[in-house]
């Protein structure tokens, strides 16, 4: 397959490590990366050991993904050091890379030079349920025909997403949603798994996460984690200052459990036609003072197969894999096939469960 040229909207816990796990794939080069308050910029590949030097505990942002101002891109702010973070260079975030140039509109800056992208990898937190897909439009608008991908994880958005289908259809785009590790990688496991039967019962996703660079490395993840405990919403996530948060984590002794929450593994295999969104759990343990997994990621599948048999099958990963690959293998695979149909002029929006990652 030909070099594709991508770019990464959002360089925290998860766009870090995107550029990272990027520079394992010969044939992706990444050209432009952006965060709140500024943006990198190479049309011959990013040097991308310097850009992560620069941002190594040093990350724009609240993990809110702020939505403020007439453009509903950025705040154009400057982020603060209230959480902890270690500030190296001047300013927070992209800025302090050699190859970072300040900008109040980061987004926009990435359309500019959208003509010479093939896709688009979206790490932006997600506190507002249509912040993606404005930044969607925006792309559309501005006439971008490659790909659009994002690790979004709640359920809500996907029928947003799905309502712009005939836009990205005429625009000539491909869009790929829930393309992280869960939803992602997981709802792609659960497709496969669903194989074996003619009906499916029940999907149970359980996660184990283990994140000791905490809460002040990746501030949109625990931070939409938070939403999904009992007495939190994303509104109240979304107002907690970073000190509550820290107090929140501390309550639980850095390990929090969820259940039944609101990720679109559920959606996205009903719209491949596998099983009822409801047939869906998820749920997980997110530990974030350590780096060991504290349960193992586990996907099962109970069905019926054509010959009456009821069974379940199980799909497990190593405890040794982390959430950073986790997400962002499946997100650059996913990437590569989105490229592929793109470039084969299939246009719209597709799930993890509609196509099998490159690698
Ligand atoms: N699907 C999955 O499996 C999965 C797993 C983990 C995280 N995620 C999702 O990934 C997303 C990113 O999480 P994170 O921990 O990397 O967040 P983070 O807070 O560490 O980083 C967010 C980045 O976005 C930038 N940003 C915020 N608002 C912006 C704006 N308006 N314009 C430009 N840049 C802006 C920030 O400067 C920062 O670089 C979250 O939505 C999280 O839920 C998905």
């Amino acid at each position: 397959m030909n070099e594709i040229d991508f770019a990464v909207l959002g360089t925290g816990g998860i766009g870090r490590r995107t550029l990272e796990v990027s520079q394992h794939k010969e044939q992706l080069r990444p050209v432009a990366a952006c965060d709140r308050n500024g943006i990198a910029l190479d049309r011959d590949g990013l040097d991308v050991e310097e850009l992560l030097d620069a941002t190594e505990g040093n990350i724009a942002g609240d993990g809110r993904g702020d939505t403020d101002g007439p453009d509903a891109a950025t705040d154009g702010g400057v982020a603060t050091d209230s959480g902890g973070v270690k500030q190296t260079g001047e300013g927070a975030g992209i800025v302090a890379s050699e190859q970072g140039e300040p900008t109040a509109t980061p987004i926009d800056d990435v359309i500019a030079v959208a003509e010479d992208l093939d896709a688009v990898l979206i790490a932006l937190p997600n506190l507002e349920h249509d912040f993606i897909p404005r930044i969607a439009d925006r792309f559309a608008d501005a006439g971008y025909s490659g790909v659009l991908i994002d690790v979004l994880k709640r359920s809500r958005v996907i029928g947003m997403l799905d309502e712009r289908a005939e836009t990205f259809e005429e625009a000539g785009l491909t869009f790929v949603c829930g393309a992280g590790a869960t939803p992602g990688f997981l709802t792609g496991a659960a497709a496969l798994a669903a194989q074996s039967f003619v009906e499916v019962h029940e999907i149970d996703i359980w996660w184990g996460v283990g994140l000791k660079s905490g809460y002040k490395d990746n501030r949109g993840t625990v931070r939409e984690d938070i939403a999904h405990l009992d007495g939190y919403d994303i509104e109240t996530a979304r107002d907690l200052s970073d000190d509550e948060i820290e107090e929140i984590v501390e309550a639980h002794d850095g390990v929090l459990e969820f259940h039944d929450m609101e990720h679109a593994d559920d959606v996205l295999l009903e719209r491949a036609g596998i099983c009822d969104a409801e047939d869906v759990t998820v749920g997980g343990v997110l530990d974030v003072r350590s780096d060991e997994k504290p349960t193992t990621t586990t996907v099962t599948v109970t069905g019926t197969t054509f010959d009456g048999e009821r069974a379940t099958n199980t799909f497990e990963l190593g405890d040794e894999t982390s959430m950073a690959a986790n997400v962002n293998g499946p997100a650059l695979g996913y990437l590569q096939s989105a490229v592929r149909r793109n470039r084969a002029g299939e246009y719209g929006v597709f799930g993890p469960a509609e196509l099998m990652p490159g690698f």
